[in-house]
């Protein structure tokens, strides 16, 4: 094994084309040897060699913070390992960067979205080639991108900006990006959270059938097992940054691996559901309630919605049909432009004061992005309702530090929340343990009405359990949970009552339980009413 940099490799990838006589060789493409890489004091990623062959699909699992994405960042650049060796077809290569990745033919679709936002889908994927002209010719390009688009499954409308897009459809120009540069090994970092269970399914197949063909290898972080037996080859399985398994997927089954990856833990198994704690009176109710735009996408008009306490109401509904206004109008993000929303009788304003005398929490989407300061530390974050506050809840106007670091380090107990301590900036945590985090500070005291937006969105299954849990115990205590989620067993496993919105409105109400009828549901979701 040589080593040999990006430009030397980079002749002799070419455009990355992977002939048809290379397809379903029995050699590894990719190979990590040893990996190892330390934020600080901190062994993030520990002596971790993993092989990608030709033409497999091949998954990655682990818990929240158990090195997925620190491992494929190391591999592809984007972070630069403290040990151990990245080797390209039995050449051992530096990649310094994420661009030189590319340029190997390596592509990565991140948790995060890496597209420009105020420019449109076709300019995004143009602009994205390493061999992008200085005088693009648009004329031509929009061309053969829309050749390219024919031979696709997926389709974008090219001339939208991205901003204007939903996250599905972002997500599918991630993938679609890849596909356009030619990527022969492909990383897909949860690729699917934001699609619906279809598209899902419609993008792996594809993956999986192009991979097939030409050869292209497909590393798939999952927490997903239903992806994994399903599409899959084989699998690496990490747990506290090391490796602690690899195989076949027909080898093992889903208890195998999921025993691979929480080791002897016990799952936290969730509350039974109390008879009847649901409240007589209202706690949350909307009325002719309007936001945006009418007609437009993500504008909402209510006519009604209540959530009682005791009772947890689903909101079901495809992304972009306005889930995402409503917990915003709620959380004191966006503005009403008529309606009254009220809170145990009383109008609601969405101000810190009123949401903090009303007892109402609110977990976001994105918790990073929408319900944290990524560098403040992980006890600040957490103390944001109460800094401001005594035990007994009376204003101070001293911040007491020592109490906020042991309360967060109370909580960082309970919720299992994996961090290098309250004082870490809460973005060097996993998207599973800030998840965590936003929780357990808006859970933390007494609640009456807890909004939450896809609380287990890229939770591993063990803190997903951990999550449903802790709704299930809120509402047993008496909260009014309403639960907004694109994820249909989700609701269906967790509402009292369920109701579905497309563009806007709430065109279904049923009751929750054994006997939902999940077509019906499907439909409606899909604007069939
Ligand atoms: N930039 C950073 N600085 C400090 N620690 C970090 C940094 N990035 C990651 N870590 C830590 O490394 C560990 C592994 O994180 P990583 O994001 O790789 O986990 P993951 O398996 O991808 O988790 P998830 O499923 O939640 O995305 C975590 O404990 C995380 O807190």
């Amino acid at each position: 094994m040589s080593a040999v940099s990006v430009a030397e490799r980079f002749d002799d990838v070419g455009a990355s084309e992977v002939s048809p006589s290379q397809a379903r060789a029995e050699r590894p493409i990719l190979e990590a040897v040893g990996l190892t890489k330390r934020f600080g004091a901190f062994t993030a990623l520990n002596d971790v060699t993993i092989a990608l062959m030709a033409g497999e699909f091949h998954a990655l699992l682990g818990e929240n913070g158990a090195g997925k994405s620190t491992l494929v960042k190391s591999m592809l650049g984007y972070y630069h390992p403290d040990g151990g060796a990245v080797v390209l077809d039995d050449r051992e290569v530096t990649i310094a960067n994420p661009r030189d990745a590319r340029r190997l033919g390596i592509g990565m679709v991140y948790q995060h979205f890496t597209l420009v936002p105020a420019m449109t889908v076709l300019e995004n994927l143009v602009m994205s080639r390493v061999d992008v002209p200085s005088v693009v010719n648009w004329a031509k390009e929009r061309k053969a991108l829309s050749a390219f688009l024919e031979t696709m499954p997926l389709k974008v409308p090219l001339d939208t900006p991205v901003d204007r897009l939903s996250s599905g459809e972002r997500q599918k120009t991630e993938i679609l990006k890849q596909l356009y540069l030619k990527s022969r090994i492909l990383v897909l970092d949860e690729p699917t959270s934001v699609l619906t269970p279809e598209e899902a399914r419609q993008v792996l197949g594809f993956l999986r059938a192009r991979a097939s063909e030409t050869g292209m290898a497909v590393l798939l972080i999952t927490h997903k097992f239903s992806e994994v037996t399903a599409f899959c080859d084989r699998v690496t399985v990490l747990r506290k940054g090391a490796k602690v398994g690899e195989g076949l997927v027909a080898d093992l089954s889903t208890k195998e691996m999921a025993a691979l990856m929480i080791g002897e833990r016990e799952l936290t198994q969730a509350p039974g559901r109390d008879e009847n704690p649901k409240s007589a009176e209202p706690v949350l109710a909307l009325k002719g309630v309007r936001s945006g735009d009418s007609g437009t996408r993500g504008s909402l008009a209510i006519e009604e919605l209540v959530v009682h306490g005791g009772e947890i109401v689903g909101i079901a509904g495809i992304s972009g049909n306005g889930q995402t206004r409503l917990v915003e109008l709620i959380s004191g993000q966006a503005q009403k432009t008529s309606g009254e929303i009220r809170v145990k009788g009383e109008p609601y304003d969405a101000s810190r004061a009123t949401a903090q005398a009303m007892k109402v929490r609110c977990l976001p989407e994105e918790p990073l992005r929408n319900a944290c300061v990524g560098r403040m530390s992980v006890s600040d974050n957490i103390a944001f309702r109460t800094f401001d506050r005594d035990a007994s809840g009376s204003k101070i106007r001293l911040l007491d530090k020592k109490r906020m670091l042991q309360r967060a380090q109370e909580l960082i107990e309970v919720y299992s929340i994996k961090t290098q301590g309250p004082s870490a900036p809460i973005q060097t945590l996993s998207g599973g343990n800030v998840q965590r985090a936003v929780l357990a500070r808006e859970l933390a005291g007494e609640t009456d009405l807890l909004v939450a937006a896809n609380p287990c969105f890229g939770l591993d299954f063990g803190a997903v359990a951990d999550i449903r849990a802790q709704l299930i115990a809120a509402r047993n205590r008496g909260t009014a949970v309403l639960l907004v989620s694109e994820d249909l067993d989700e609701i269906v496993a967790l509402s009292d009552r369920i109701c579905v919105m497309f563009e806007g409105r709430i065109v279904f109400e049923c009751a929750g339980g054994d006997a939902v009828d999940t077509t019906r549901i499907g439909a409606h979701m899909a604007g069939h009413h």
